[in-house]
């Protein structure tokens, strides 16, 4: 809105014309900054009841996928149009993907000494060379990479979303999915031998997390058929998982909250991955460096915090498989268990980590800014509106207690 205003009075300037008599250029000046004056004045009252939100967060860490929930929530949603126009996104997604997981399953047998590369697959696979895509699906694997690697990817035909069902069913794919996103059930798995599974786990914690493979790779995967209709027009839940990184800066408007987004805070389950933009860097420990910055700035010093621990979803199924310690920030974490009271302390204990880092940077007398953490899981509709709603009554509550009433 600030901004808005001041392009406004550069373009006022420009109405003065060089042939107008000095005087009549004042009174002209006088009008036009008594206007400046009463909009500043209309926009200071109108943004009295304005509460300015700013997403920030890592990449990948959901603040888009929030957007648009926001957008289908209390906006008008996305229009005909406009779903069509996600059709080529998730084509692009689908490719990027299947790419990542040919080229890293290539790279991994390539980097193992032990293997011979890329033998034929047989019914009796050595279960040594797991990781191995089948020679008989090299082919596609490779055209499929380049097609991967290229900027203007083809329109996802029936045949091509065969290919790619091959080639995700391979086992060295399958493994290899499961490895980088190690939240997956076994079932899933196309396991042939205990000993691979037995591999698997033990190389689950070597290399399991040092690909970028998209949090939504099984949800592309599995509606291949679907995406490669002529017909094809996204649903909502296809536009909410697809992904294209923003950036610069978003903003939008509902009730009486503006949200801005900017591509850099929102936690997410990322404790044992690396960051996409620096691969030698732990995601959450980039994300406590991010939150302790901001909470240095003084710019946010009177500024209240709302903290969205996203992908709450793909955490409490991860917290089964990967201990929560492997991050160095939760070294001291000690497991309680397994199942759901397994996931709730390990949840407990993150929040109270973000708490201790909130307090530990914050002004002992900056008791007028409030913090608030919330899981969420930005796919899920019900849950943000819910989020929304409770963020709504801390800020209304907060409005009370600045006017005194509280
Ligand atoms: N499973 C799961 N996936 C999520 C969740 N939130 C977002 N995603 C998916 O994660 C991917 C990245 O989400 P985005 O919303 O694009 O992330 P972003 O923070 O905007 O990323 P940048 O624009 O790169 O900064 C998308 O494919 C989303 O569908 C969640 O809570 N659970
Ligand atoms: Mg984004």
């Amino acid at each position: 809105m600030r901004s808005m205003l001041s392009l406004s009075i550069v373009s006022m300037g420009s109405f003065c014309s060089r042939q107008q008599p000095l005087n009549e250029v004042d009174a002209e000046e006088n009008i036009q900054a008594a206007e400046i004056d009463r909009r500043i004045a209309q926009e200071t009252k109108a943004e009295q009841h304005i509460h300015k939100l700013l997403l920030l967060g890592a990449g990948e860490s959901g603040k888009s996928t929030i957007f648009k929930q926001i957008r289908l929530l209390f906006q008008t949603g996305f229009d005909e149009v406009e779903l069509k126009s996600y059709a080529s996104v998730i084509h692009a997604n689908v490719y990027q993907t299947i790419k990542i997981l040919y080229d890293g399953a290539k790279e991994l047998a390539q980097n193992d000494p032990s293997s011979s590369k890329y033998v034929v697959c047989t019914e009796n696979k050595d279960v040594d060379r797991w990781y191995e895509v089948d020679a008989l699906h090299m082919d596609i694997g490779e055209k499929l990479s380049e097609i991967g690697s290229k900027m203007d990817y083809p329109y996802l035909t029936k045949e091509i979303a065969k290919e790619i069902t091959t080639l995700w069913n391979d086992p060295a794919i399958q493994v290899h999915i499961s490895m980088f996103n190690r939240c997956r059930t076994f079932s899933c798995l196309v396991v042939p031998h205990k000993l691979m599974v037995e591999k698997y786990l033990q190389e689950t914690y070597s290399h399991g997390n040092k690909l970028q493979v998209p949090d939504c790779a099984q949800y592309f995967m599995e509606n291949l058929e679907r995406f490669s209709e002529v017909t094809y027009v996204p649903t909502k839940e296809d536009v909410l998982h697809a992904r294209v990184r923003t950036t610069g800066v978003v903003e939008i408007q509902f009730r009486f909250i503006v949200l801005t987004c900017i591509s850099k805070i929102v936690y997410c389950c990322r404790y044992d991955q690396l960051l996409f933009e620096d691969e030698t860097k732990n995601r959450m420990m980039e994300t406590k460096e991010l939150f302790e910055w901001v909470l240095k700035q003084s710019c946010f010093e009177k500024s209240s915090f709302m903290l969205f621990l996203n992908k709450f979803d793909i955490f409490e199924k991860k917290i089964q498989k990967v201990p929560l310690n492997v991050c160095e920030w939760f070294k001291d974490y000690q497991p309680v268990g397994s199942g759901r009271q397994e996931v709730e302390h390990a949840y407990e204990f993150v929040k109270k980590k973000y708490e201790e880092l909130y307090f530990q940077n914050s002004k002992p007398d900056r008791v007028d800014r409030a913090f608030k953490i919330y899981r969420t899981t930005a796919l899920d509709q019900k849950l943000i509106k819910k989020t929304f709603k409770l963020v709504d009554e801390t800020l209304r509550r907060r409005n009370l207690i600045e006017a005194g009433l509280l």
